[in-house]
C-alpha cells in the first residue's frame, strides 16, 4: 500500500516558533492597509522553471509588460547561468529599456566567480539590487553543503564581503548604486534563532545599512512545507529580532507547494513583511511562486491600491501565457475564464438582484451627488469592469440555472425586463432545451429561443400574424364608428372602441374585427368573433426600451393569457405569455395579444374567413378622420400623421431592439 497508515512514522510536523512566554504574536491582529514593495521575478525564478526558458526577445516583451503594469523592482536574470542571461541584462541597460524609476535585480549564489559575473552584468544601470543566496536550513547544510552552522555563516559572510567590495568598485567605475538583498534560502525550514543570528551577522558585515539606504532580507519559503500561520510566525520572529529593523526591508518569497502561497504572503505581510517577490500567474519552480496578480487584486478588492495596473487583465494573461508557453485553469483567481461567470441558479438570481439594486443605488448617487458607489455584489467580490472585462459572461445558462439567469441574459441582450411569472414560463423552455442538448445555452441560443417562443419576427412564425390594425371609437348607442380617436383615452374604460386587424391566419390573409373597452379587449373580441377563440387576460406589464433616446424608444407589452375554465397557477402553469414590441404603445399591446394567442392556439382548427381583408372604411361607416390609431406596424421610425393610412399587405418589421 503506497500511503502509510501512520504517516507520522515518515513525516515530521513543523516545529513551533520559539516566541518567549511573555511575547504574544501580533500578526493575527494586524491589518494590511497599504501595498508592499513588489518585486517580479518572472524573468528569473519564473524563467528558470520553464520547460523551455524564454529567448531574450521574449524576455524583453515580458519585461516591457512588467514595466507597463508598474513594477519598480524587477529580477531580470541569473547572469552567471549563461551568456544569454548575462547578455539580456546588458541589452536592457545598454538599449535604454530601464526607466529611471525602475531597479534591476539579479541573483547570484554565494560563489566568488559567479558573484563577480553577476555584478559585472549590472554595470551602468542607475540602481541595482544584488540578490545573494545560500540555503541555510539543516537539511541543506547537512546534505547539500555538508556544512556546520559556523561554516554556513562563514560562507555567507565571505560572499557578503565580496559583494561589498565588488559593488563599491563598480559604483566607483560606472556610478551604479547597489542594494544588497540577502536571501536565506529555505528560511522557513531553518531554526528561527539561527536565521536571526545569521541575519545579524550579515547586517554587521555589510555595515552600511541605514534608514535611507536599507538592505533587504529575503525570507524564502523555498519549499512551502507548513501552514501559512507558521510562515507568519517565522517572519514575525525574524522581524522582531533582527537588529536595526529601521534599516532593513523584509522581503517575503513564498512558494506554493501546499497551495497556500498567497495566504503565506498575506500573513507574511501582517507579520512584518515590507516587500513581496513573486511571479505573474504564479509561474515558478514545481507548484510555482506566489502569484502577484492574485495578491494585488486581493488588496484592490479591499480598497487598497496595489500600485500595479491590471486594467486589461485578459491581455496581460494572454501575454504571460504566451511568453511562458503555459496555460492557466479556467477557475484561476481573477484571471481564469470562468471566475466571473455564474452557472448556478441561486447565484444568478442573487447577482441579477445585486446588479439591479446597484444600478438603482448608483443612479441615485449620480442624481444627487451624495454617497459612494460601493461595490456590494453577491458572489462577485470585484467589479469585472475594473479589469477590463464586461458583464456579458457574468451569467451563463445551463441546466443548473434558474429563471433569473435566463431573464438576465434577455435583459442584457434584448433590454427586456421579463415579469417574474413570465420568467418562470420562459425558463422552462430554456431548461428543456438545455437538458435536451446537455449543453450550455449560449446568449445566441437563448435569444433565439425567446424570439421563437414569442413569435418575434418580421415573418409569420406562428399561425397568426398581425400586419396592421385600426382602432376607432364607437358611439355607445350605435356601436358604430363615430367620433375621432383623439378623444379616446386609456383612462376612460367606458369608451368602447373597435379593433380591425389585418392578419395572416394559417397562410390566408383576412380581417378580424371586434369591440371592447380598450385595444386589448377589442382585439380579444375580434379573435372571439372571427376565429372562435375565447381567451382570458391574466397579468400584464409594460416597459419602455431605449427610453433615453426618444427617436428609438420602443414600448414593450408582456401579456399573460389563458383559456376560460383554466386558471393560471401561482407558478404560471396553465397560462401562456405573449410579447409585443413596437414604437407605439397600442401596437405593442396588440402584438402581445397575437403573440400569446399563437401560443395558446396549438393545432386547434380555426373557422374559415368570412371575408378576406376589409375594404378601407367608407364615408358611410366611418369618417376618414376617425382613422386615428390605424398605423402601419413598422419599426425604425416614429408613426407620423401619414402613417395613419393603412396599406394592405404591409409586412411588419419586428426589430426587437434598436
Ligand atoms: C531556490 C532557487 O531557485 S535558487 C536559484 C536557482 N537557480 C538556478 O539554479 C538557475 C541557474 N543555475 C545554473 O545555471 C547553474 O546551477 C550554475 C551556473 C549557477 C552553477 O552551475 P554548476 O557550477 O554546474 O553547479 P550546479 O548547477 O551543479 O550546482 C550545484 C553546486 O552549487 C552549490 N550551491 C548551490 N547553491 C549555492 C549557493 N547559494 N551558493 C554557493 N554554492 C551553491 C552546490 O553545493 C553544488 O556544489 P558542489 O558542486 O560543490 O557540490
Ligand atoms: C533563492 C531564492 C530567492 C529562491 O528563489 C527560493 O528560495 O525560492
Amino acid at each position: 500500500m503506497p500511503m502509510l497508515l501512520d504517516p507520522a512514522t515518515k513525516y515530521l510536523p513543523y516545529p513551533a516558533v520559539p516566541f518567549s512566554p511573555d511575547y504574544a504574536r501580533r500578526w493575527p491582529t494586524q491589518r494590511t492597509t497599504s501595498s508592499p514593495i513588489w518585486l517580479s521575478t518572472d524573468l528569473r525564478d519564473g524563467n528558470q522553471a520553464l520547460v523551455n526558458p524564454m529567448s531574450n526577445a521574449t524576455k524583453l516583451e515580458l519585461f516591457r509588460e512588467l514595466i507597463k503594469i508598474g513594477f519598480k523592482e524587477i529580477e531580470v536574470a541569473y547572469p552567471s547561468a549563461s551568456e544569454q542571461e548575462f547578455q539580456f541584462v546588458r541589452s536592457i541597460i545598454e538599449n535604454g529599456e530601464v526607466p529611471d524609476n525602475v531597479s534591476l535585480q539579479v541573483i547570484s549564489p554565494a560563489r566568488p566567480d559567479l558573484i563577480a559575473r553577476s555584478i559585472e552584468s549590472l554595470a551602468g544601470s542607475r540602481h541595482a539590487i544584488i540578490h545573494l543566496y545560500n540555503a541555510v536550513s539543516p537539511v541543506f547544510r547537512e546534505v547539500v553543503f555538508r556544512n556546520t552552522k559556523e561554516q554556513t555563516i562563514d560562507l555567507t559572510l565571505n560572499a557578503v564581503l565580496l559583494v561589498k567590495k565588488l559593488t563599491e568598485e563598480e559604483t566607483a567605475r560606472s556610478g551604479t548604486r547597489f542594494t544588497l538583498n540577502y536571501c536565506l534560502e529555505t528560511f522557513s525550514q531553518t531554526e528561527p534563532e539561527f536565521a536571526v543570528e545569521l541575519g545579524n551577522r550579515v547586517l554587521e558585515e555589510w555595515g552600511k545599512a541605514s534608514p535611507t539606504d536599507k538592505m533587504i532580507f529575503n525570507l524564502a519559503a523555498t519549499v512551502e512545507c507548513a501552514p501559512s500561520n507558521h510562515y507568519a510566525d517565522m517572519v514575525e520572529y525574524f522581524s522582531t529580532h533582527i537588529k536595526q529593523r529601521d534599516s532593513v526591508i523584509i522581503s517575503v518569497h513564498p512558494h506554493n507547494d501546499r497551495g497556500t502561497a498567497v495566504a503565506a504572503a498575506e500573513l507574511g505581510l501582517l507579520a512584518g513583511g515590507d516587500r513581496i517577490e513573486g511571479c505573474l500567474l504564479g509561474n515558478g519552480e514545481r507548484t510555482g511562486n506566489v502569484d502577484l496578480i492574485t495578491l494585488a487584486l486581493n488588496m484592490y478588492s479591499q480598497g487598497i491600491s496595489p500600485g500595479l495596473d491590471f486594467s486589461h487583465l485578459s491581455d496581460t494573461v494572454a501575454l504571460v501565457c504566451r511568453c511562458n508557453d503555459m496555460q492557466i485553469p479556467v477557475r484561476y483567481p481573477y484571471a481564469g475564464q470562468l471566475v466571473f461567470s455564474a452557472f448556478a441558479g441561486t447565484h444568478q438570481d442573487a447577482i441579477k438582484k445585486g446588479l439591479d439594486m446597484q444600478a438603482k443605488r448608483w443612479s441615485e448617487i449620480d442624481r444627487t451627488g451624495q454617497g459612494i458607489k460601493y461595490w456590494a455584489m453577491p458572489y462577485i467580490p470585484l467589479d469585472p469592469k475594473d479589469l477590463g472585462y464586461g458583464y456579458e459572461n457574468l451569467i451563463r445558462v445551463s441546466s443548473q440555472s434558474g429563471k433569473a439567469g435566463t431573464a438576465y441574459v434577455i435583459k442584457q441582450n434584448m433590454q427586456l425586463d421579463i415579469p417574474r411569472r413570465m420568467q418562470v414560463s420562459f425558463y422552462k423552455v430554456v431548461q428543456d432545451e438545455s437538458e435536451r442538448t446537455g449543453k450550455e445555452m449560449t446568449v445566441a441560443s437563448i435569444t433565439s429561443a425567446f424570439k421563437q417562443t414569442y413569435f418575434l419576427d418580421s415573418k409569420p412564425l406562428g399561425r397568426l400574424f398581425l400586419h396592421s390594425y385600426r382602432l376607432f371609437p364607437l358611439s355607445p348607442s350605435t356601436r358604430e364608428p363615430s367620433s375621432p380617436m383623439s378623444d379616446y383615452s386609456d383612462d376612460e374604460p367606458q369608451s368602447l372602441i373597435r379593433f380591425e386587424g389585418e392578419m395572416t391566419v394559417d397562410g390566408e390573409k383576412r380581417t378580424i374585427r371586434g369591440d371592447g373597452h380598450g385595444p386589448v379587449l377589442a382585439a380579444l373580441d375580434a379573435l372571439r368573433a372571427d376565429l372562435a377563440l375565447e381567451l382570458n387576460i391574466g397579468e400584464s406589464a409594460g416597459q419602455t426600451i431605449n427610453a433615453d433616446s426618444p427617436a428609438y424608444a420602443k414600448a414593450v407589452t408582456f401579456l399573460e393569457m389563458y383559456l376560460p375554465g383554466t386558471s393560471p397557477s401561482k407558478s404560471g402553469a396553465g397560462s401562456v405569455w405573449g410579447v409585443g414590441i413596437s414604437y407605439d404603445v397600442t401596437a405593442s399591446k396588440c402584438r402581445a395579444v397575437i403573440s400569446a394567442t399563437n401560443k395558446l392556439l396549438g393545432d386547434r382548427s380555426l373557422p374559415r374567413a368570412r371575408k378576406i381583408f376589409s375594404p378601407r372604411p367608407t364615408a358611410s361607416n366611418v369618417d376618414s378622420d376617425s382613422w386615428l390609431q390605424g398605423i402601419k406596424l413598422r419599426a425604425g421610425r416614429i408613426p407620423s400623421r401619414s402613417d395613419q393610412d393603412v396599406h394592405e399587405g404591409d409586412t411588419t418589421n419586428w426589430a426587437t431592439t434598436a
